[in-house]
C-alpha cells in the first residue's frame, strides 16, 4: 500500500518555521509582515478559506487585514480597494479570493495588484518571472506540491514528472517549478490522446483537473509518487464529502506514495501563502530572506536567463 504523505503535518511545520522567522524579524528589524485578504460575495467555501488565512496569519505573528465586500461590489470599487492596499505600508501581501462574482473580470483585478505584494503569484510579471526560471512570487498550491514532493523524495532532479491539467493556478506554474527542479516534465490535458498512457510514464504524477476519481490504478507507474490537487465536494447533508482527482482506493495499491484528500495539498496552500508573505515583506524592506524560511524558490534558483546546458 502507498505511503500517505501528510500535508497537515507538513503545513504545521512550515507555519512554525514562518512563525519563527516572523518573531526574529520583529525583534531585530521591528518589522511585522501584513497580509490583506479580500473576499467579494458570500461563497461558503471561500468564506472558510479566507477565515482560515486570517487565523493562520495571526497565529504566525503577522498582521491580518480582512476585507469582506458584498457580492454586488462593482469592479471599480474593488480596484479602488486594491489601489489603497498597494499604497499601505503595513500591507506586504495582497490576495483577492477566487472565484469572483461573474460581473468582475479577474484578469483586471490580478493586473491591479502590485506584483511585489502579489502573494498569490498570479500577476503576469510573476507568471513571466517563473516561466523564465526567475525569482518572482510563485503560486501557493504549486509551491505546496513541490514541498510535499521534496519531503518524500528529497532530490527531484532527473525525475519524469507528469502534470495532468494545464490551469493557470496549478498546472502551468507547477510545470515551471518542476523544470526549475530539473525534472523532465510532461503536461497532459483535456485534449491529450490516451492520457492514461502518458500518466503511466511519470515517476511523479500530479493530478490537477478537478474531475473526481479520474485517475485509476492503471494510470500510475508502480512505485510512483502521486500528488492529488483536486478537491471536489460531493453529496449533501450527512453524506457530504471531499473527493480528489485520484481514485485513492485503487491508486494506493500501485503508487509508492500518495497525498490524501482532504489533508494533502489543501493545507499546504495556506502555509505557502504565509511563506510568500514573509518573502514579500523581506524583499520590500531590502532584507535577506531569513534562514530556515527559504523554500524551494531559494535565491540560487534565480536568473541567469540563459542556461549553459539548455
Ligand atoms: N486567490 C486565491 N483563490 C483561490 C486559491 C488560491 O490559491 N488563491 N485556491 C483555492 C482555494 N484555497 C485557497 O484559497 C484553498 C483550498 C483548499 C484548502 C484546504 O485546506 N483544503 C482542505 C479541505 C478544507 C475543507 O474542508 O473544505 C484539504 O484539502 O484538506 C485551502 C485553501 C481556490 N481559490
Amino acid at each position: 500500500m502507498a505511503l500517505l504523505i501528510d500535508g497537515k503535518a507538513q503545513a504545521r511545520a512550515l507555519r512554525a518555521t514562518v512563525a519563527d522567522a516572523v518573531r526574529r524579524l520583529g525583534t531585530h528589524q521591528g518589522l511585522v509582515p501584513g497580509l490583506a485578504v479580500v473576499l467579494v460575495g458570500d461563497d461558503p467555501a471561500s468564506q472558510v478559506y479566507v477565515r482560515r488565512k486570517g487565523e493562520h496569519a495571526r497565529e504566525v505573528g503577522m498582521r491580518s487585514f480582512e476585507h469582506a465586500l458584498p457580492a454586488a461590489t462593482s469592479q471599480a470599487t474593488l480596484l479602488e480597494r486594491i489601489a489603497r492596499l498597494n499604497r499601505d505600508p503595513e500591507v506586504h501581501g495582497i490576495l483577492v479570493q477566487l472565484p469572483l462574482p461573474a460581473h468582475i473580470d479577474p484578469e483586471a483585478i490580478i493586473h491591479a495588484i502590485d506584483p511585489a505584494k502579489d502573494v498569490d503569484g498570479f500577476h503576469p510579471l510573476n507568471v513571466g518571472a517563473l516561466a523564465v526560471g526567475g525569482e518572482g512570487l510563485a503560486p501557493c498550491t504549486p509551491l505546496g506540491c513541490i514541498r510535499l514532493l521534496e519531503s518524500h523524495l528529497g532530490e527531484l532532479t532527473g525525475k519524469h514528472a507528469v502534470v495532468l491539467g494545464r490551469s493557470r493556478i496549478v498546472g502551468r506554474p507547477l510545470a515551471s517549478l518542476l523544470l526549475k527542479k530539473d525534472c523532465t516534465v510532461t503536461v497532459a490535458h483535456s485534449r491529450t490522446p490516451n492520457p492514461a498512457k502518458i500518466c503511466r510514464q511519470g515517476d511523479i504524477l500530479v493530478a490537477a483537473v478537478g474531475q473526481p476519481g479520474l485517475v485509476q490504478g492503471d494510470w500510475v507507474k508502480a512505485g510512483a509518487t502521486v500528488i492529488d490537487v483536486g478537491i471536489t465536494r460531493l453529496g449533501e447533508g450527512d453524506s457530504r464529502r471531499l473527493v480528489g482527482d485520484v481514485d485513492a482506493a485503487c491508486v494506493s495499491r500501485v503508487a509508492g506514495a500518495l497525498t490524501p484528500v482532504p489533508g494533502g495539498v489543501g493545507p499546504m496552500t495556506i502555509a505557502c501563502l504565509l511563506h510568500n508573505t514573509l518573502i514579500a515583506a523581506c524583499r520590500q524592506h531590502g532584507l535577506p530572506e531569513p534562514d530556515g524560511a527559504t523554500g524551494p524558490m531559494a535565491p540560487r534558483d534565480g536568473l541567469p536567463l540563459t542556461h549553459p546546458h539548455g
